[in-house]
């Protein structure tokens, strides 16, 4: 009975391994290190290094694990990156998926989780949104994903396999034990981002345009801390295992907060006055994203453990000051080697 979890050496994908892990789970990571890193998997847990979308691979891996269940993280998650390269993102994120989905059918694989996002909303009228709002997606990432839930849908509907799509609002902070966090350095995320110009990795933090329609001018998401987020998945997990229906579910607190709400809040935990800047709007970019969460609370039992925003914001920090230590401790043996 193992689980299978694709992406496991990313960001969200490592901290659902720890959860797995912490249960006494049997768990195998499949990464292909694109945006991953290996010491993001724990000790003792296999990882093959490879793409979700190799059918063969994929087969035999669930034949030699006994994979009962898979929980896919794998995907390329830059929005603005999708729409100067749609293609590379329809072609990691849907047409691989799609190989997975195949292989997990094939091999008599009957749970599967998959990470979608709040980005097949595109733009809703109405907010908080639902599960059952209209699906318009704004961004080809968001397409991208949507049409993977398409797929799994109609997969459900003609195979002996069941699915939990968890639609991810804005993930953010890293475990509270410091055993993981977001560690690509290329990384977007605007917690990220402003946590690096509180530890003066960053000059300033760009914020991407203040005449959207909300109170403040900037964009509104809905944070969760990703530790609850694993949590959300290990419910999913247990709720397919015990013969539960199919389920697709939002991913949030309920709350948003502004551009310059969380600025403020990294400003106020870290006791750094950094330098902001006004930017123009970044493409792909809704207004306002906060999840409507009665479902997942409902038939999950989800019960937020670390919902402030200080808290996100504290442990996003510890874990990049944990990165900038661990990167001055090993430039000067670079230096040596270097001479
Ligand atoms: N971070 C967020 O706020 C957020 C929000 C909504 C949804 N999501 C979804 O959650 C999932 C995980 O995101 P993340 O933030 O951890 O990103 P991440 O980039 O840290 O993790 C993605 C992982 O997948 C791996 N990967 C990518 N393509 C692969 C492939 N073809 N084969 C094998 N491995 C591959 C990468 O190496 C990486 O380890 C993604 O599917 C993303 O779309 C993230
Ligand atoms: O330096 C920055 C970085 C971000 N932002 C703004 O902060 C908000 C949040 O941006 P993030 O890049 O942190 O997150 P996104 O909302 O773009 O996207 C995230 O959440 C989405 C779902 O809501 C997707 O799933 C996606 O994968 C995930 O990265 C946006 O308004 C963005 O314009 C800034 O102003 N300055």
């Amino acid at each position: 009975m193992t689980v299978l979890v694709t992406g496991g050496a990313g960001y969200i994908g490592s901290h659902m391994v720890l959860a797995l892990a912490d249960a006494g789970r049997d768990t195998l990571v499949l990464d292909d290190l694109s945006t991953g890193f290996v010491g993001q998997v724990p000790d003792g847990v296999p990882l093959v290094r490879g793409d979700c979308g190799d059918e063969a691979l994929l087969k035999r891996l669930i034949r030699e694990f006994d994979v009962t269940a898979i929980v896919h993280f794998a995907g390329s998650i830059v929005v603005p990156d999708s729409v100067t390269n749609p293609l590379g993102y329809y072609f990691n994120n849907t047409v691989k998926s799609r190989a997975l989905i195949a292989a997990a059918v094939e091999g008599g694989v009957r749970n599967f989780i998959f990470s979608s996002t709040a980005a097949v909303y595109g733009e809703p009228a109405v907010s908080p949104i639902s599960e059952t709002s209209a699906m318009q997606p704004i961004s080809p990432y968001g397409a991208s994903k949507l049409m993977t839930e398409w797929m799994l849908r109609d997969t459900v509907a003609a195979h002996d396999i069941r699915s939990v799509v968890l639609r991810y609002f804005n993930v953010a902070g890293a475990d509270p034990q410091g055993r993981s966090g977001q560690s690509f350095p290329r990384a977007t995320h605007l917690i990220k981002l402003a946590c690096q110009a509180a530890l003066g990795q960053r000059s300033h933090l760009d914020v991407f345009g203040q005449d959207y329609p909300t109170p403040d001018g900037t964009c509104v998401r809905d944070y969760i801390h990703v530790s609850d987020l694993a949590a959300a998945h290990m419910l999913a997990l247990d709720h397919l295992e015990a013969g539960g229906e199919s389920l697709t579910l939002n991913c949030g607190y309920s709350r948003g907060f502004s551009v310059l709400e969380v600025i403020e809040a990294v400003k106020r935990v870290s006791g750094v006055e950094f330098d902001v800047r006004l930017a123009p709007r970044r493409a792909g970019d809704p207004p306002s994203l906060v999840a409507a969460t009665d479902l997942i609370r409902s038939r999950l039992g989800f019960k937020p453990a670390r919902d402030q925003l200080d808290q996100i914001v504290a442990d996003a920090l510890r874990w990049e000051l944990a990165l900038q230590q661990n990167a001055q401790a090993v430039a000067p043996r670079k230096l040596a080697l270097a001479i």
